[in-house]
């Protein structure tokens, strides 16, 4: 089919930026709204399975393996597609935002693989979204050399990391975007716009069109997904099965369908990746009204608690036994100026990867380009020439439902500092989120949309399980939002603030912050809620 026969005209909602009509063009539109048209309504029915899973959830239903696919997980003889160009050796992964400085350090770090983040570690502002692709089509076509007035310049290397890019997750609108009177959904608006600019820009340089999913929740929406590639590549004239995706399991109820999720994907998958962060606030949103699920302080809850080794070992497991990639999660320590701090981070960083390392990973995540040698020495040492270790099968490993349920062991009230460091993360990431910044250090360690997430729930569990009272949460909102205030002084701390009132401190919890964040502070457009 040719795109130019198309007529899903999509609108845009917003003034010209500047590079904008790069990205934008009428071609690229007619793609988007293409996908809209063939997916739009099915995200919009799987939205509501979420929410009936989570009131049948939240009721008593029990969470299990599914009955309806035993024989797909029973059947040994299928695989999913062999690793893609690039993504054999993933011993190391670093991720962050598509922003130019961070591109070139991030292709430039040693790292095998670059995930180009438009979900966690991005606020998405429009000129963020419409930058970031911009940022991928200047990295990909290497001209996206510059130096800073301060004299200091950034040049892409001969080596560079193999570019996967991670789309915003299916709970969001791009409402700068208008398809048939309705904002684009943003999962179809990041992926589209990259796989239309750059999906044969990477096949001609010898890689692909490869993707990182982040929050899904069931094997449906695996399956959209899968659609949502074969269309695209269709539409493009792209062979079927170029297309790889690593999911990130990051959700409790997508935790019980790894293997089916893998199943659904099999054509385009390129394996699984433990979304440790997002899975603990998945955790804590579905069963937090129930008393065993009650978490102490965040820093208490490592991922040696035995609810998250059965996560990561299961994940290790379904991944080996259908021949794919089982890549580790993100260790939050960044490196420090200070050198007692900066060895602290580093050595617990070590510690993590080598869990990782002995659980089955064949590669792992880092937030920041001066942890690459520290994870790349912890794969070398245990896999050395070898590109991975997916023939180490798991099959030692057995784990039921209740184990990744089994959090009481873990479970305990918080202490007034667990609830004041709350309190002020999630403050001050809502801040920089709010003024366009997706990803920042706090306190020592990357912040990003999973752990404000995690910051945010975590007050709303003890506050609804009277572990802390609304008393002593509001006397220390009172002072973190004046201590925001002093430190910055051109921090937003009304709206922040009323932004932590809304989402944490409401009976009922909104299952995300950000798309009430998004609508009321990032949209811009003339017709946006205020
Ligand atoms: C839960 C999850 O979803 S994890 C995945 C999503 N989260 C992320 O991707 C976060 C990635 N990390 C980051 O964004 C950053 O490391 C931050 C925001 C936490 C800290 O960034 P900074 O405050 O700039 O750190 P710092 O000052 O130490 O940076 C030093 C240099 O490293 C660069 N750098 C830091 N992190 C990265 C990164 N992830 N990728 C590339 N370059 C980076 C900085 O740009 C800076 O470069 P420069 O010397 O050329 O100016
Ligand atoms: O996306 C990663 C996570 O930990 O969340
Ligand atoms: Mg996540």
């Amino acid at each position: 089919m040719s795109i130019s026969a198309l007529t899903h005209r999509v609108q845009v909602l917003a003034a010209p930026g500047h590079r904008h009509e790069e990205i934008l063009t009428p071609e690229a539109l007619d793609f988007v709204g293409h996908l809209a048209a063939a997916f739009a309504e099915r995200r919009q029915e799987l939205l509501k399975e979420r929410t009936r899973q989570a009131a049948r959830l939240a009721s008593g239903s029990p969470l299990d393996f599914p009955l309806a696919t035993t024989a797909v997980r029973a059947d040994p003889s299928w695989r999913v597609a062999p690793p893609a160009p690039g993504l054999t050796d993933r011993r190391v992964e670093i991720t962050g935002p598509p922003e130019r400085r961070t591109a070139v350090n991030a292709l430039n770090s040693g790292a095998r693989v670059w995930m180009a983040d438009f979900a966690d570690a991005t606020a998405p502002t429009w000129d963020n979204i419409v930058d970031g692709q911009l940022t991928l089509l200047d990295a990909i076509e290497r001209r996206i050399d510059f130096t800073t007035p301060e004299g200091k310049a950034y040049r892409l290397g001969d080596q560079v990391a193999t570019l996967v890019v991670r789309p915003r997750g299916w709970h969001l609108l791009e409402e700068h975007l208008e398809f048939d009177g309705r904002p684009v959904p943003a999962s179809l608006v990041d992926f589209g716009l990259y796989f239309f600019h750059c999906a044969q820009r990477r096949i001609d340089a010898g890689s692909g069109p490869y993707f990182s999913l982040p929050k899904l929740e069931n094997r449906y929406e695996a399956r959209l997904w899968n659609d949502v590639f074969v269309l695209a590549q269709e539409l493009l004239g792209i062979p079927r099965g170029t297309v790889r995706a690593t999911v990130l399991i990051e959700t409790i109820t997508a935790a019980v369908q790894m293997e089916e999720i893998l199943y659904e994907l099999r054509e385009h998958s390129s394996g699984l990746n433990a979304g440790r962060w997002d899975y603990l606030f998945s955790l804590i949103k579905t069963f937090g009204h129930r008393t065993d699920f009650l978490l102490p302080d965040r820093a208490k809850v490592t991922m040696t608690a035995p609810f998250m080794r059965a996560y990561t070992e299961l994940l290790v497991r379904t991944c080996h036994k259908r021949g794919a990639h089982a890549i580790g999660g993100m260790a939050a320590q960044v490196p420090s100026r200070d050198a007692e701090a900066n060895e602290a981070a580093l050595a617990t960083v070590r510690l993590d990867k080598e869990r990782e390392t002995e659980d089955g990973f064949d590669g792992s995540w880092v937030a920041h380009p001066g942890l690459v040698p520290v994870c790349r020495a912890v794969f070398d040492d245990v896999l050395g020439d070898r590109p991975h270790q997916i023939e180490r099968t798991r099959d030692d490993v057995e784990v039921t439902a209740a184990d990744l349920l089994s959090v009481r062991r873990t479970s305990g009230p918080p202490t007034r500092e667990g609830v004041r460091t709350d309190i002020a993360v999630a403050l001050r990431y809502f801040d920089a989120w709010l003024r366009g910044s997706g990803a920042v250090a706090l306190y020592g360690l990357m912040e990003d949309a999973a752990t404000a997430e995690i910051a945010r729930v975590q007050i709303w569990q003890w506050l609804r399980h009277r572990a802390v009272d609304r008393e002593t949460v509001r006397r220390l909102l009172d002072e973190e939002t004046a201590a925001l205030g002093a430190e910055y002084p051109w921090a937003r701390v009304e709206e922040v603030r009323a932004l932590f009132e809304r989402t944490a401190m409401a009976t009922e919890l909104p299952p995300f912050f950000t798309p009430d964040a998004y609508s009321r502070h990032l949209v811009r457009h003339p017709e946006a809620r205020s």
